[in-house]
């Protein structure tokens, strides 16, 4: 771009242009190259590795395989936007659709919500992709002869998606996200039950989140992901950093792999309470697991059947569980107390990991402490955490902010303030619980002021029926949760 490279700084309030550059995929070896740069600075390249190339794609497939590899790449580069968030968005080496720019502004939007919110951001009404503009003779479509091949491409594309995208007869057989926590073991166990073909899949290079995979004793697949290093130096100059959508981006992440891999199904283990986040004062909901909620699920599941292929099938097996329900599922299987964890600080890209698993001290292991105490025997839970974190005074700030009490809920992946004062009002009434020091003071200050209709458990547990699981599983499946 006429720039010599060697003089382009970071300078993230003087950056205008956040640009999509391309995106490519070897089928020879299954590594993508996602390409982003911001204004005329060096290419930002983030590889994503499918293992099991080379892949053979004929027609049907191969066009379904490119859409969800730009799909990919536009939802990837939240991590690279994020960094500078410039007024203009340009996609540079294909055209999108007006769908797509609405399923991207509201990834974008959304699931930048709690770093919008931690950075005095307003992202609303600003997050705008440029999408192909059908109409022939419009004074806004596209200025060079490149960019009209491109729309019409689109166009071309839109009038085949508008009947829907085409099934590509994929074979029965679902790729499970596996997280290292409890809920995605949930659902493995789940399909185990119900004896339907998984194969366990993680992106990453986290040994925990293989040592569960192992312990299932089921078929694993390990994707790689490698962020542009440029963010790390970005973020030392001063970028804007914070939370991002990384639900939605491993969720582009397994749908690619499913297309090469020819399998219909992607499973995520995304509970119900995922789709509530915290109230703030002055704000309004942040939710800083908005991806995992059903907005985003439905949004993505839909875009996928109609825009990518009708027989890929993306959905949340634990979307009509709430936290504590899927806490009374894992509950029933000791098989994984050694080996999972749902503590956030294992999974850092950098930087160091708790010594046992569970650093006790974040929301993360407050909040799985109190959802499984009312479903196991303590001496079980205490085992598996190393320590009683309901007897600790020191963690009583972290307690009141999932109570909701003088404090609102943490920016985590925890169930909703209801569930944590139902739990904590079951414990309650326990003899082995009553005595801790945080049980206790809950019983002495909190439940006096606490409505005693809304902590029963059980209304909690039921199962919704918002949710995107096949038809053809749902019978079963509700049985087996239910039981
Ligand atoms: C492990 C973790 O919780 N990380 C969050 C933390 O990042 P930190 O700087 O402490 O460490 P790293 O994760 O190593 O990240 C280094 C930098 O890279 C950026 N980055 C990372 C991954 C990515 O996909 N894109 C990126 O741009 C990151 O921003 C750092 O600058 O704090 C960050 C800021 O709040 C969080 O963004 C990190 O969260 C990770 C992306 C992450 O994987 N977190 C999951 C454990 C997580 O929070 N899952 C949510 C699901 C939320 C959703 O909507 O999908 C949950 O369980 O609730
Ligand atoms: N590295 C990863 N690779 C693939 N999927 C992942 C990865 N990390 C998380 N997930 C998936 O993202 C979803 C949300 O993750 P989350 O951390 O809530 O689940 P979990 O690890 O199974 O359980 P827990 O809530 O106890 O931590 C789950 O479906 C999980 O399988």
């Amino acid at each position: 771009m006429g720039v010599d490279m060697g003089e382009w700084r970071f300078q993230r309030d003087g950056i205008k242009a956040f640009r999509f550059v391309r995106c490519e995929l070897d089928a020879a070896t299954g590594v993508a190259r996602l390409v982003y740069a911001f204004d005329d600075g060096p290419e930002l390249v983030e590889t994503v590795t499918i293992p099991g190339a080379p892949f053979t794609l004929d027609g049907a497939r191969a066009t379904a395989v490119q859409r969800a590899l730009q799909l990919l790449h536009l939802i990837t580069g939240v991590s690279y936007y994020k960094a500078a968030v410039p007024e203009e968005i340009r996609i540079e080496s294909y055209a999108i659709d007006a769908d797509t720019a609405a399923l991207l502004e509201s990834v974008y939007v959304h699931g930048l919500g709690e770093f919008a919110y931690r950075n005095g951001l307003n992202l609303h009404g600003k997050i705008r992709f440029p999408h192909a503009v059908l109409a022939t003779g419009d004074a806004s479509g596209p200025a060079s002869a490149s960019a009209a091949a491109s729309q019409a491409a689109v166009a071309d594309d839109a009038a085949a998606s508008s009947a829907g995208a085409p099934a590509l007869g994929l074979r029965e057989h679902a790729l499970v996200a596996i997280g290292g926590g409890k809920d995605s073991l949930v659902s493995i166990e789940a399909l185990r039950a119900l004896g339907i073909d998984q194969t366990v899949t993680w992106i990453g290079g986290s040994q925990l989140i293989k040592a569960c995979a192992e312990r299932t004793g089921l078929p694993t697949l390990n994707l790689g992901r490698a962020l542009a290093p440029q963010l790390f130096d970005y973020n030392r100059e001063g970028a804007w950093n914070g939370h991002i959508p990384v639900t939605a981006v491993n969720s582009a992440i397994l749908v690619l792999a499913a297309l090469l891999h020819g399998v219909d199904q992607v499973v995520f283990s995304n509970e119900r309470s995922a789709s509530y986040g915290s109230l703030i004062e002055g704000t309004g909901e942040v939710n800083h697991q908005w991806s995992k909620g059903w907005a985003f699920e439905s949004a993505f599941g839909g875009y996928i059947e109609q825009h990518v292929a009708a027989d890929l099938h993306y959905y949340s097996l634990l979307r009509p569980l709430s936290e504590l329900a899927v806490a009374r599922q894992f509950a029933r299987t000791d098989r994984y107390d050694a080996h999972f964890s749902s503590c956030n600080r294992n999974f850092h890209i950098l930087g160091e990991r708790p010594a046992n698993r569970w650093c006790g001290v974040c929301p993360k292991c407050h909040f799985v402490f109190l959802a499984l105490a009312p479903f196991m025997p303590k001496p079980r839970l205490v085992g598996i955490f190393g320590r009683n974190l309901l007897d600790d005074p020191a963690q009583t700030a972290g307690y009141d902010a999932l109570l909701e009490y003088q404090d609102h809920k943490p920016f985590e992946c925890v169930g909703e303030g209801k569930e944590s004062r139902a739990a904590m009002a079951a414990l309650a009434a326990r003899p082995e619980w009553r005595e801790d020091a945080l049980v206790k003071r809950f019983a002495r200050e909190i439940l006096p002021q606490l409505d005693a209709t809304e902590l029963a458990i059980e209304p909690l547990l039921v199962i919704d029926d918002e949710h995107r699981i096949p038809a053809k599983l749902w019978g079963r499946l509700r049985a087996h949760l239910a039981a």
